[in-house]
């Protein structure tokens, strides 16, 4: 496994490291050793699919509130999406600070969604399905979120969405989380 660690702290990209042969290659999506070595929570309670049928669905920005708090390695199987995570710390230097990369199925790229993060994609084309190992288990009562087009935060989405749920859409502006968090 490849890890590069973004300009917030805490949050990786990873690259599957193939070893090739003439049938193709195997790699890593997850290994405790080497996640251990890089600080990073190695507890896994739930692995999540989730699958889209159009380009342009929007899921996010999503996060579970203390004590439920979840860290997550996202890897998208098929297709692809612009993922998403923004800091919510708000002690750190990079607080509201946002990072984006192209994830799919091609490119073998993985983020990390540290704790105390907000997480969404898009997705970029067709039927793309997206995978999440993720270190608490959901808790209804936790979940929380933040508006996906919040002018503070200012995320640069590569294309307009077409599809967001109804709860997505309902989402509040940050404003209304800095004192909770
Ligand atoms: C996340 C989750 C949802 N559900 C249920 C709740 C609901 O009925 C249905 C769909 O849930 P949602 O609308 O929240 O699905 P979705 O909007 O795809 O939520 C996901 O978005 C991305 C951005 C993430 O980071 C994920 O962790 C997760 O929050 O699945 C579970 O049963 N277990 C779970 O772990």
């Amino acid at each position: 496994m490849i890890f590069r660690e973004t300009s917030l702290k805490g949050a990786f990209e990873i690259e599957v490291n193939k070893i090739e042969d003439e049938r193709g290659f195997f790699g890593r999506l997850w290994c405790e050793n080497e996640l251990k070595a890089h600080g990073l929570n190695v507890d896994i309670k739930q692995i999540n699919v989730s699958f889209s049928k159009k380009k342009g669905t929007l899921r996010g920005l999503h996060f579970q509130k203390p004590p439920f708090q979840e860290c997550k390695l996202i890897k998208c199987t098929k297709g692809a999406i612009f993922d998403v995570v923004v800091d919510l710390r708000p002690f750190s230097p990079t607080y509201k600070k946002w990072h984006g990369v192209e994830l799919s199925g091609e490119n073998q790229k993985m983020l990390y969604v540290p704790t105390d993060f907000a997480h969404g994609f898009i997705t970029l084309e067709e039927n793309t399905e997206v995978m999440f190992f993720v270190s608490q288990f959901y808790t209804p009562q936790a979940e929380s979120g933040i508006k996906w087009n919040d002018d503070s935060i200012n995320i640069k989405w590569p294309l307009k969405p077409k599809i967001i749920s109804e709860k997505d859409s309902a989402f509040p502006d940050f404003s209304s989380f800095e004192i909770n968090i």
